[in-house]
């Protein structure tokens, strides 16, 4: 959907030039004229009659990389040698690496490290196990696992195609928080088969991060895993997404208006992400919830919850929704709405069906890679409009969530995730905004605000210290770990 240049299609052409001058300029003018943005432009060799350029360009898409290339070849004395396409370079060989904390240099470090001297960590913490918090990883360590069914807004591309995603998952981790995180993509769909394998991979692993699995599988997967491990295990899809469009909420209320109690509401989707939100929602005093899925608006009317064939979950949807008893498709129940919420798929109605809800129209649309409706068509409807996409304002992304919520609670190795932390969390991302600085294109923090993990970390540990959940104390060294680490070895 992406009609403008962005970072996503950003292009490196290589270029050969004649040598002469005003050449780097028609060039550059070529590809102005064809609509691509110039970044960084580098020399990469210099011979008497030519030079060779690299052009760092953003595009619209690879439509507009053919008319940019086209464009340079048009003129004369100029070729195009060869074009890269930067998202993929970013991803050649993965994103991540691991590294050694301990120097290997001699064979001291050597029998510390290993044998013999890991023989004495082993002994000590097949003594007392909780010491495996202490002396190995895991403190520190979250696994991302995914079976790859419901990735971003694409479904079910399968394990190893989900690996990008993960492995991007980590990065966030690292980078936001100093949590160690490993993508593990499991190639099985079976709820039996997935809960095992985390469970016999958990003795490695602090915390259990689920991401892009289907509904309403993962609903089971989580309450089992939740149930049967003593390390908090949290699906991103559905709490992330729900802390973070809570805490969006509550800003855009805020300049709105409005009251959470008087809202009406449309959600679209309802998987893992549009059932949790709108659960927390309704915790935070939502009162009007419409949902509508794949067939339609979901309601105690509809055929499959008459005959039973609806999940579980969407039967508690339609038992704790849409009172009115709406029937249809998600156009005919936004008449009369203050807010939409797409975590569904891209483009599932015009843009004017938007038309149709009240006046100061709050729009999150939020599935991944492409929204539900463009902002650019949304604008003339809707007072205020969110994304998860990062070339947007008001990004409403679970990466504001999830990194510090793993880094309270690996601090106070609290078991679980609960409710309050939850909501403790939504709270901390709102207020990160002071309120004289609330605005329609700025209702969440940016995802590169440093203050966002920390206060989220914060506002977990507190909770769990409020609640008697914290095992322990770390939060002083969270953010520090490594170094700590360092400083005691
Ligand atoms: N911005 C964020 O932080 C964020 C977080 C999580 C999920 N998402 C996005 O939300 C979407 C759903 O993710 P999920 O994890 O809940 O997936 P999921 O597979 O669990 O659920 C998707 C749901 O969308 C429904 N759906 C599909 N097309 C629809 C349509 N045209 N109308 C109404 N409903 C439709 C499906 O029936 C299903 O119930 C994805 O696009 C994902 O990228 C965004
Ligand atoms: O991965 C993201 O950017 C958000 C979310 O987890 C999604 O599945 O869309
Ligand atoms: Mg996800």
């Amino acid at each position: 959907m992406s009609v403008t240049p962005s970072a996503q299609y950003s292009l490196t052409i290589r270029v050969e030039i004649a040598h002469k001058p005003g050449m780097l300029g028609r060039v550059a003018s070529a590809i102005g004229d064809a609509g691509g943005v110039i970044g960084a432009v580098d020399l990469v060799e210099v011979a008497d009659e030519t030079l060779v350029r690299d052009i760092t360009v953003d595009a619209a898409g690879p439509d507009h990389w053919d008319a940019i290339t086209a464009a340079i070849e048009g003129l004369d004395g100029a070729h195009v040698v060869d074009t890269t396409d930067r998202t993929f370079l970013m991803h050649v060989g993965g994103k991540i690496e691991q590294a050694n904390k301990a120097p290997l240099k001699t064979r001291d470090d050597l029998s510390m490290a290993y044998t013999p001297g890991v023989a004495r960590v082993c002994q000590a913490i097949a003594d007392d196990r909780d010491k495996a918090f202490q002396y190995t990883i895991k403190r520190n360590t979250v696994a991302v696992v995914s079976d790859g069914t419901a990735v971003l807004g694409m479904g079910d591309i399968g394990p190893e195609a989900a690996m990008p995603v993960m492995e991007g998952k980590a990065c966030l981790f690292k980078e936001f928080a100093g949590v160690d995180a490993f993508p593990i993509c499991l190639d099985t769909k079976d709820t039996d088969e997935i809960v095992r394998t985390v469970k016999l991979l958990a003795p490695t692993f602090g915390g259990v991060n689920l991401e892009d699995i289907s509904a309403p599988r993962c609903f089971e997967i989580e309450d089992r895993l939740k149930a049967e491990l003593d390390i908090p295990v949290f699906h991103d899809d559905q709490h992330g997404t729900a802390i973070v469009t809570l805490a969006a909420l509550l800003n855009a209320c805020k300049i709105t208006g409005r009251d959470l109690m008087d809202l009406r509401v449309l959600v679209t989707g309802l998987g893992a992400a549009g059932v949790a939100v709108t659960k927390i929602l309704m915790e935070a005093g939502v009162r009007h919830v419409i949902g509508a899925d794949s067939r339609g608006v979901v309601s105690t009317e509809r055929a499959d919850y008459q005959d039973g064939s609806m999940n579980s979950m969407k039967r508690w949807y339609a038992e704790h929704s849409n009172p009115e008893k709406i029937t249809g498709t998600p156009a005919d129940a936004i008449d009369g709405c203050d807010l939409f919420i797409g975590l569904s798929g891209a483009r599932i109605f015009p843009a004017e069906t938007l038309a149709k809800m009240n006046r100061d129209a709050m729009v999150f649309a939020m599935a991944n890679p492409n929204p539900e409706v463009s902002p650019e068509e949304a604008a003339p409807y809707a007072r205020i409009i969110a994304t998860g996409r990062s070339d947007y304002p008001n990004q409403i992304n679970n990466v504001l969530a999830f990194p510090g919520i793993f880094r309270g609670a690996l601090d106070v190795r609290a078991q679980q995730i609960t409710e309050e932390m939850k909501m403790a969390a939504a709270r901390a991302i709102a207020q990160i905004i002071p309120d004289s600085e609330l605005r329609e294109d700025y209702i969440v923090p940016s995802v590169f605000n440093r203050e966002v993990a920390p206060a989220v970390a914060e506002a977990v540990a507190q909770e769990a210290r409020r609640t008697g959940a914290a095992r322990v104390d770390d939060h002083a060294i969270g953010f520090a770990a490594g170094d700590v680490d360092r400083l005691l070895s």
